[in-house]
C-alpha cells in the first residue's frame, strides 16, 4: 500500500490528506479524511542524521499540527472552521483528538519535526509552511502535498543585501554575481537557516564563490555585524529587512500543485518591488 504522506501547508498556506471516505468542505478548502490506509513505513531511526524508513504495525492515522509559532493558531481556527474541533485536555499536552474523526491522533510537533516525522512515517499528514517542506523534506518523493493554499502563513524566501556600501547599486542576483570582489580566497559570504534551499539557489544561480553560515534567527543582522555579505531568509511584510536596512534582490515563492511535491521558483523582477 502506498504511503499517505501528506499534510497541509502555506505559502498563502497549506494542507493535507488523501483517499476515500468523507469530504468536508470550508472556507476554500476541502478536506478529505481517511481512515482506511495509512503509511507503509514508519518508526524513526536516526543515523547521522539521516532518517531510516521502517515498516510499522500502527493502524491510527496521525496527523501532526503546529505545537507553536505563527502557523498553530491559524492551523486551529482552520479545522475549527470545518467543524472539526481539537481536543486537548491540557494546553501543554501534545497528544489530541478529533472527535468527529475516529482513529486519528493529533500530534502538537515544531513544524520542522512534523516533516521529519512524515518523511520517516511517523506521522501521515500535516500542517507546516511550504518552506518547511522543501527545507526539511529535501525533495523526498514520498511527501506529497495535498493542498498548497490554506490562505494564511503567505511569505517568500529572498536573498537580501545591505542597501549600502559596495552593494548600493547592486540590484538583481546577477549584479550581485557579477562582482568582482567574489573569490576563492574571499568567497560572498550569506547567512541563512535555510542550509538546505539557500545554496541550492545560489548554485542555480551562478554564485560560484559562496560560503555559508547559519544562527537560529534574527538573520538580518548579520550584514551590519560584519559577519556576512548577504542573507537568504524568510520575508513577508518586510518589515525587519528594512528596518535592518537590507533590501531584495531575488525572491522565490512556492509553486505547488496539490498532489504534488514542492516546488520554488524565482520571482521575476524582485529589484523594483524591494521594500
Ligand atoms: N514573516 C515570517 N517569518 C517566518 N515565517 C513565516 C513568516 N510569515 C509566515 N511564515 C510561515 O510560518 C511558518 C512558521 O514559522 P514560525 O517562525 O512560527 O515557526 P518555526 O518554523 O517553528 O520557526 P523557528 O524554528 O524559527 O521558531 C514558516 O515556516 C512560514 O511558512
Ligand atoms: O518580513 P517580516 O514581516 O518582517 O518578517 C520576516 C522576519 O520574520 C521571521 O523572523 P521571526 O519573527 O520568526 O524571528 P527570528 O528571526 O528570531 O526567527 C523571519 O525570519 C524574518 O526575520
Amino acid at each position: 500500500m502506498t504511503a499517505i504522506q501528506t499534510f497541509f501547508l502555506q505559502g498563502s498556506v497549506s494542507t493535507l490528506l488523501s483517499s476515500q471516505s468523507s469530504v468536508t468542505s470550508c472556507r476554500k478548502v476541502s478536506l478529505k479524511f481517511t481512515v482506511s490506509c495509512c503509511s507503509a513505513t514508519s518508526p524513526l531511526a536516526v543515523v547521522n542524521g539521516n532518517v531510516e524508513k521502517r515498516p510499522s504495525d500502527r493502524t491510527e492515522v496521525r496527523i501532526g499540527l503546529p505545537s507553536k509559532g505563527r502557523m498553530a493558531a491559524d492551523s486551529l481556527d482552520l479545522l475549527k472552521d470545518c467543524q472539526l474541533s481539537v481536543r486537548q485536555v491540557y494546553p501543554r499536552q501534545y497528544v489530541a483528538e478529533i472527535p468527529q474523526i475516529p482513529n486519528l491522533e493529533v500530534w502538537f510537533q515544531r513544524p520542522k519535526d512534523i516533516v521529519r516525522k512524515l518523511v520517516a512515517g511517523d506521522l501521515d499528514l500535516g500542517i507546516v509552511g511550504l518552506d518547511t517542506v522543501c527545507e526539511y523534506g529535501q525533495g523526498d518523493g514520498d511527501l506529497i502535498i495535498v493542498h498548497d493554499a490554506l490562505e494564511y502563513g503567505d511569505c517568500r524566501l529572498s536573498l537580501a543585501i545591505p542597501k549600502y556600501g559596495i552593494f548600493e547599486n547592486v540590484n538583481s542576483m546577477k549584479e550581485l554575481a557579477e562582482m568582482p570582489q567574489w573569490t576563492p580566497e574571499r568567497p560572498l559570504r550569506v547567512a541563512t537557516g535555510f542550509t538546505y534551499m539557500g545554496p541550492k539557489f545560489m548554485k542555480e544561480n551562478g554564485l560560484k564563490h559562496v560560503t555559508f553560515s547559519t544562527a537560529d534567527g534574527a538573520l538580518e543582522a548579520a550584514p551590519a555585524m560584519g559577519i556576512a555579505d548577504a542573507i537568504v531568509d524568510l520575508v513577508s511584510s518586510g518589515t525587519t529587512l528594512r528596518e535592518n536596512n537590507l533590501k531584495e534582490i531575488e525572491r522565490w515563492s512556492h509553486r505547488a500543485k496539490s498532489g504534488g511535491p514542492c516546488r520554488w521558483q524565482k520571482v521575476p523582477n524582485a529589484a523594483k518591488r524591494c521594500t
